[in-house]
């Protein structure tokens, strides 16, 4: 299967945001990645449902909703009501994990589980075949525009040879500074849904950016 590209409206325009949604709409791009910060599980505030109502109103591709807040499973419903059809929990922030990933598939979205740049993958091995996707954070996250962590290739590579055995149907995302200059390895390690913010809207041609990333063969890079 072509890999995913989730462009992140935190690097949107927030003043034209129907606008950079409506790129969206019409570019290669196959979900919209929204970023849920509470200024508590990361040292950054967001938006919330307000926003993620008005970005449903216009977005005609699925909403990847990744919550970096604590105590997550007070909103999944919520959530899942505001639009999402992927939610995303933070490993580090969900004691009943299992319970947590159980209530997202109750309120009818695809469950996934984030690991900070720290956290082993191994940590998912009892819960992974539960999972529709797992999200590996290449920055520490709360903020937009960093330098992507290499020892992420590590850890895709890793989940991806424990997802081959325990869930092979497993998307497995990769967010944070990615761009067209690190997509190949990424590819080549193992991640299958690419989350990209400055990456594309910082672009000349945000749209011509997508389909670059989209397009990116890496079956004919060198290894
Ligand atoms: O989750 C995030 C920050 O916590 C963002 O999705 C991520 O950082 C994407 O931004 P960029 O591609 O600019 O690094």
């Amino acid at each position: 299967m072509k890999h995913l590209i989730a462009p992140s409206l935190l690097a949107a325009d927030f003043a034209n945001l129907q606008r950079d949604i409506e790129m969206v709409n019409s570019s290669d791009a196959d979900w919209f990645h929204v970023d849920v910060m509470d200024g508590v599980f990361v040292p950054n505030i967001s938006f919330g449902f307000p926003v993620m109502e008005a970005i449903k109103k216009h977005a005609t591709k699925p909403l990847d909703v990744h919550l970096m807040i604590v105590n997550p499973d007070q909103y999944i419903e919520r959530f899942a009501a505001a639009g999402a059809s992927v939610i995303t929990v933070h490993y580090e922030a969900c004691t009943h994990l299992h319970r947590t990933v159980q209530a997202i598939h109750a309120a009818g979205c695809k469950a996934g589980v984030a690991l900070n740049p720290h956290t082993p993958v191994t940590l998912l091995k009892d819960i992974l075949a539960d999972l529709d996707l797992v999200l590996v954070m290449s920055v520490n996250p709360g903020f937009g525009g960093q330098k992507f962590i290499p020892n992420t290739l590590h850890k895709l590579r890793e989940l991806k040879a424990m997802a081959a055995t325990l869930n092979p149907e497993l998307i497995i995302e990769v967010d944070g500074g990615v761009d067209i200059h690190n997509l190949g390895d990424l590819i080549q390690a193992g991640a299958t849904a690419f989350v990209a913010g400055n990456a594309i809207f910082a672009a000349t041609s945000p749209k011509e950016m997508i389909s670059e990333l989209k397009n990116l063969n890496a079956g004919l890079l060198k290894v």
